[in-house]
């Protein structure tokens, strides 16, 4: 299959513009996963590969032909919808053989076409079946085989987990992951599930009203957020505004004069069930004490409210906690997601964690 290249990208509906100067690069045989809220875009970017909405400004790409000016039958990409849109009135092989059809590929062609994707998707012995008497996750594999039956240069997937039930949409997600390694077709994923996007991906564009605020490894997206849109999007759903002026949180700082936006995830703040005291080591990172508002379990741990001022902060903890118990959180330098604010109506800039670790803790808030 061929790389994909999205250079400068305008599309919209009406007078309303919904993508503003989209820049991608899919390499040949990855897989990208477009990430972000509702309404920002994802499907819009889709339709506009697949030529159902129109550029408005810029270039696609698909391998080195220029295709923003095709229609969308010349295009030679594929669109695996989160409805499936199977023919209900077809049997699986003929779901499957449909595009090649429409071709006008030979019938022997189509035949072993359709044999070798059944195999490939696992459904041999249904292809004569009615697509309505299969399962979700079945029918999904035949829209996923007749997307690829004639065997396009790119691949777009919309959603395609997201009707399927939970245990279902684990597997077809690792049967999706494991066929695009096999088969190495160059595709983009919508998905607004973080963890499908992190297992999926080989990178994650994460999309922000009609603009992408960064691309990067799941690792990367998920580690060093360029933004506190991405940081707060992919999980690091506590926030404070530092300075702050409260005892309750003590964090050392060189610059007593940066703006900060801090972030970090339950997941990082480390928990003991004692308030804050003599002994507390405060050049251990970000320390905050409090009491316990809610504990709520989750399963394998507990997830802990603290309220520390006029601050709620999430925490992890491996023991439910009685209400109004004092507790003292500690959140390591490397685990926090520091932006300094910059002037009114410019961006944030995302701060070096390893620069602020190391900085001479010479201030204790
Ligand atoms: N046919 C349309 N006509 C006018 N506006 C549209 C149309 N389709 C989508 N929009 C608007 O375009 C914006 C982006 O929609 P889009 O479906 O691309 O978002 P999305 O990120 O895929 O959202 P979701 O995750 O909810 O599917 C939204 O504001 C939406 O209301």
């Amino acid at each position: 299959m061929a790389h994909l290249h999205i250079k400068n990208l305008q599309a919209g509906y009406g007078k309303k513009l919904i993508l503003d100067n989209i820049n991608l690069t899919v390499e040949q045989g990855e897989m990208i996963a477009l990430l972000g809220p509702s309404g920002c875009g994802k499907t819009t970017l889709l339709n506009a590969l697949c030529g159902f909405v129109p550029v408005r400004h810029g270039e696609i790409f698909a391998g080195n032909r220029a295709v923003s000016q095709l229609p969308a039958e010349k295009r030679n990409i594929t669109m695996v919808f989160q409805s499936y849109a199977l023919w209900p009135h077809m049997t699986v092989a003929q779901n499957i053989g449909y595009g090649l059809k429409v071709q006008k590929a030979k019938r022997a062609d189509i035949d072993a076409r359709v044999a070798e994707l059944l195999r490939i998707v696992k459904l041999d012995g249904l292809e004569h079946e009615k697509v309505t008497a299969l399962s979700g996750g079945q029918r999904q594999r035949v829209a996923l085989a007749r997307a690829l039956a004639i065997r396009p240069d790119v691949l777009v997937l919309d959603e395609p987990l997201s009707n399927l039930d939970a245990k279902v949409r684990l597997s077809v997600r690792h049967e999706i992951k494991a066929l695009q390694k096999q088969l190495g077709f160059t595709s983009l994923i919508v998905t607004h599930d973080q963890e499908e996007a992190l297992v999926m991906a080989d990178r994650i564009a994460v999309l922000n009203q009609g603009k992408i605020e960064q691309i990067g490894t799941p690792e990367e997206i998920y580690h060093h957020p360029s933004t506190p849109f991405v940081a707060d999007f992919m999980g690091a759903e506590n926030h404070i505004e530092w300075p702050i002026h409260d005892d309750a949180f003590s964090l050392n700082l060189s610059n007593h004069d940066d703006q900060l936006d801090i972030y970090f995830r339950s997941e990082s703040a480390v928990l003991s069930a004692q308030p804050k005291s003599e002994s507390t080591d405060f050049n251990a990172g970000l320390i905050i004490s409090g009491h316990v508002e809610q504990s709520v379990f989750f399963g394998n741990n507990y997830q802990i409210s603290v309220r520390c001022g006029k601050h709620t902060i999430q925490a992890d903890h491996n023991q439910n906690l009685p209400e109004h118990t004092p507790v003292t959180l500690r959140i390591p330098i490397d685990a926090l997601h520091v932006f300094a604010k910059k002037e009114k109506h410019s961006d944030h800039q995302k701060t070096n964690i390893v620069s602020a670790k190391s900085m001479r803790m010479n201030h204790v808030c």
